[in-house]
């Protein structure tokens, strides 16, 4: 066939495996998106019972996802693609991405029936017996705070675990949590023979065999050197026996880790050459979905707030995070996560604005930037940083106060939480400037009212790309990057440039005096709750 015709026939796709559903994109060679659909944890599978695709446990802090649901949902999306006589057969490449630092444990005997899956049924009724742990922790997760001071100890302290691995211990990172499965779910823990994080599973599935960790969602685990991408001895000794068996290699996130399984070719009549891309974090997925250029820095606005940048030159210190690069193999990315993002934002909108959405933005509208000074901030959950949880109100006098006008409470919530972003960005190096654009991303990137306050608190301009969905376009892109070879930039020219949606406004004072004052408030929380 002709080079034009067979491009014209080539599809991509990318999924994404995230903490309340499954997405999944199909694009051809000019990146025009041609399928996308969703499997919605909450909605399509109440049988699990979870909230926000979680079990929270009764201790609060023990956060976990059936892993079986995962599978399950799989199953789901791929029969929807299947009933819409979705072209199976055209798709050349497929890549993917995992919430980051969740993790899945393979029972002994599981690859076996991985590499065996018959087409006759589907995954959910041949796997769901292939865990040793069925409830996976997953990143919401807080309950390793003693894992994370074992580790930092035995490897010389916080800032030696953060030289090694890009940051110092945190109770999400899957290191940690694979201590506390091997402290106290000993037997599950030896009679696992792959732990895979939910990167890895979801590949593991399309290949039908176990495949490896890639380096970017690795960097989120406390366990890989991000200078060697080997990983580090004497984090692997404290967290867990013959961990470097249970784990398997590691390799670049370009890397092609096999081809689609003949159940995925049976079944769904996918190409048998169909090539299965490494799949990745979250994050990195975004980062590559996005192409971010110099100066640019960009705010992911989903279940989990995340703010990044690509990096060549990474400090790792006591806060924020530093990970492999998923697409140039000797560059970073920095990362800094906030665990109460947009179910934090759900909550509000329900009790301030009748559930809507435009309501909310009415409201956004109404008040003025900087909230006449009130500030407000929203723990729902024990953050991340700082370690506290909890709803905080202060008055434009500083008094603590109980509550806010609907009003008020509405841009409390967006405008503490921007400024957290901005402020903890900054910490970790992150310095606005003249050239600085803002790339929003995520869920609440569709919203013109709350990207109009993030531009206003950055006081830096916001552009978003057409895509919605940075993390599983980016996997496409990598997708095809991989089996195509050349330059990633130029793929990201094609695929989507970012637009302008939002400019800031003359209020650069005010966030500037109100991010001092968020400072303090949040000093005096942190110290109140250690
Ligand atoms: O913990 C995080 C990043 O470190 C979150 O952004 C998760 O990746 C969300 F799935």
């Amino acid at each position: 066939m002709a080079q034009a015709n067979k491009n014209q026939d080539r599809l991509f796709l990318g999924f994404d495996f995230s903490t309340q559903q499954i997405k999944v994109i199909a694009v051809t060679d000019a990146f025009e998106v041609v399928y996308d659909g969703h499997v919605q944890f909450d909605v399509d599978l109440p049988e699990f019972k979870t909230n926000g695709g979680v079990h929270i446990h009764p201790d609060h802090v023990t956060i976990t996802t059936p892993t079986k649901m995962w599978v399950k949902a799989f199953d789901l999306l791929l029969s929807r693609m299947k009933a819409s006589d979705f072209p199976f057969h055209k798709v050349v490449a497929v890549s993917g991405a995992g919430q980051q630092h969740g993790s899945v444990y393979w029972k002994k005997g599981a690859r076996i029936q991985l590499a065996n899956l018959s087409p006759d049924q589907n995954m959910f009724d041949q796997l769901k017996d292939s865990f040793s742990v069925d409830d996976s922790p997953v990143w919401m997760d807080s309950s390793t705070a003693d894992q994370c001071l074992k580790l930092e100890k035995a490897v010389g302290g916080p800032q030696v675990l953060a030289s090694i691995t890009g940051s110092r211990s945190y109770v999400r990172f899957t290191g940690n949590q694979i201590m506390k499965i091997s402290e106290t779910k000993r037997e599950a823990y030896d009679n696992t023979e792959r732990i895979s994080l939910v990167s890895s599973f979801a590949a593991s599935l399309f290949i039908g065999d176990y495949a490896p960790i890639d380096h970017s969602d690795a960097t989120g685990m406390n366990l890989l050197d991000i200078w060697t991408r080997e990983w580090a001895p004497k984090c692997l000794e404290v967290c867990g026996p013959n961990l470097a068996e249970k784990l398997g290699p590691s390799v670049h996130s370009t890397k092609p880790v096999g081809k689609v399984s003949s159940y995925f070719v049976k079944k769904y009549g996918f190409n048998p050459e169909c090539v299965v891309v490494a799949f990745v974090g979250d994050n990195p997925a975004s980062l590559a979905g996005l192409a971010p250029e110099q100066g640019d820095v960009v705010v992911s606005l989903g279940t989990s707030d995340t703010v990044f940048l690509w990096l060549t030159k990474p400090t790792p210190g006591l806060s924020g995070h530093i990970f492999a690069n998923p697409i140039n193999q000797d560059d970073f990315m920095s990362l800094t996560c906030f665990k109460n993002g947009s179910l934090t934002r759900e909550r509000i909108r329900d009790e301030n604005s009748e559930g809507s959405w435009d309501k909310f933005s009415e409201m956004l509208k109404k008040t003025p930037p900087g909230n006449n000074g009130a500030l407000g901030i929203y723990f729902d959950q024990m953050e991340i940083q700082p370690f506290a949880e909890g709803v905080y109100r202060f008055d434009g006098e500083g008094n603590k106060v109980d509550s806010f006008p609907p009003e008020v409470e509405v841009r409390a919530v967006i405008e503490g939480q921007f400024i957290a972003r901005k402020v903890h960005a900054e910490n970790v190096g992150f310095q606005l400037g003249p050239n600085t654009r803002v790339i929003a991303t995520g869920g609440a990137s569709n919203n013109q009212e709350i990207l109009q306050v993030l531009a206003d608190v950055f006081n830096s301009p916001v552009y978003v790309k057409e895509v919605p969905n940075s993390a599983a376009l980016g996997c496409a892109m990598r997708a095809k990057h991989t089996l195509d070879g050349g330059k990633f930039s130029d793929i990201a020219q094609k695929a989507h440039p970012s637009v302008l949606v939002a400019s800031p406004g003359p209020y650069s004072q005010v966030y500037s005096q109100l991010s001092v004052r968020y400072r303090e408030f949040e000093k005096m929380i942190e110290t109140q709750s250690q």
